[in-house]
């Protein structure tokens, strides 16, 4: 018998307010995979999240985690086996990086009881997989948007949870640490599941899973999930994959259908020469 769902929705639903924000879904996070959430701004991703980490109690249908449903696990449990990295999450309080590092050790320690040396070699490894060692006595108020990103992340590394689930991670980050989060990400010996809107990072994802409206429209790999047909209905663009001569990697190119309709305008034409591929190279997915 294979191994149950690291992580599972079943029928998973949240209403408010009479709207139905996430209906009906079922997704299943395999052990040791990255499934990437994709959709359009207010498909509902975060919302799942906040579902599937516990934080949201569901108006219909369940959660498990390793086959358990969640609600029957105390905060605390939970708490070990699954951490969240939400968007946008803040704080005003005076507080330093390895203090906040420091938080994810929590659910790890009981009342009153100091870090052992254990806890802090996490909080260590964690500032450090985030290249954020030289900062750890910075102050909150004083670090950038995508230094608090990344405090975030190392918080949760430091929970050591076996499921992490990460909400836009890259916002907030330059080109050099969007790629080298996501490389980190990838080689996390974790379930992970991440909400991504960069479709070129999708790529790189074991699985893809898509929400339109609320609802799961599409599973599968990046290959069968990022089509043009797929794109154009869900994401309302025309989407090329062009290969990247460096190294045969393909890489998404993307064109509003709204502005292929109203062609020719001047705010969608191309720079002249901007369009050009080399003979051979560009496929339409
Ligand atoms: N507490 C709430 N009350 C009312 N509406 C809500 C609430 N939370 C979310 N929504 C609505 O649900 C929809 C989905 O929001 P959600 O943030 O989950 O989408 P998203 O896919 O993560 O969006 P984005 O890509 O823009 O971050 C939006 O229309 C949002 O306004």
């Amino acid at each position: 018998m294979s191994a149950p769902a690291a992580l599972q929705a079943r029928g998973l639903g949240w209403a408010t307010r009479g709207a139905r924000i996430v209906e009906g879904v079922d997704l299943e996070v395999r052990p040791g995979e990255m499934l990437g959430l994709i959709g359009p701004n207010g498909s509902g991703k975060s919302t799942l999240l906040r579902l599937l980490a516990g934080i949201l109690a569901p108006s219909a249908g369940e959660v498990l985690l390793d086959g358990q449903p969640m609600c029957a696990l105390p905060r605390r449990a939970l708490a070990r086996r699954l951490a969240f990295v939400a968007q946008l999450a803040d704080t005003q309080d005076a507080i330093e990086v390895r203090d906040a590092v420091e938080l994810g050790r929590t659910p790890w320690l009981s009342a009153l009881q100091p870090l052992s040396a254990a806890d802090r070699a996490a909080v260590d490894a964690a500032l450090a997989a985030v290249g954020l060692q030289h900062k750890r006595r910075s102050a909150w108020n004083t670090l950038s948007g995508g230094e608090r990103q990344r405090v975030h992340i190392a918080r949760a590394l430091a929970q050591q949870p076996g499921v992490l689930l990460l909400d836009e991670p890259t916002n907030h980050l330059d080109i050099h640490q969007q790629l080298s989060l996501m490389q980190l990400v990838r080689s996390l010996p974790v379930t992970k599941l991440v909400a991504l809107h960069d479709l070129n990072q999708a790529l790189a994802c074991d699985r893809l899973a898509v929400l339109s409206a609320g609802q799961i429209v599409a599973r599968g790999t990046p290959q069968q999930i990022l089509t043009p047909a797929l794109l154009r209905d869900v994401f309302q663009v025309q989407a090329t994959a062009l290969i990247d001569p460096a190294d045969g990697t393909p890489v998404l190119r993307f064109k509003p259908l709204d502005c292929l309709s109203h062609e020719p305008q001047d705010a969608c034409r191309p720079v002249p020469g901007a369009d050009r591929r080399p003979a051979g190279l560009g496929r339409k997915l």
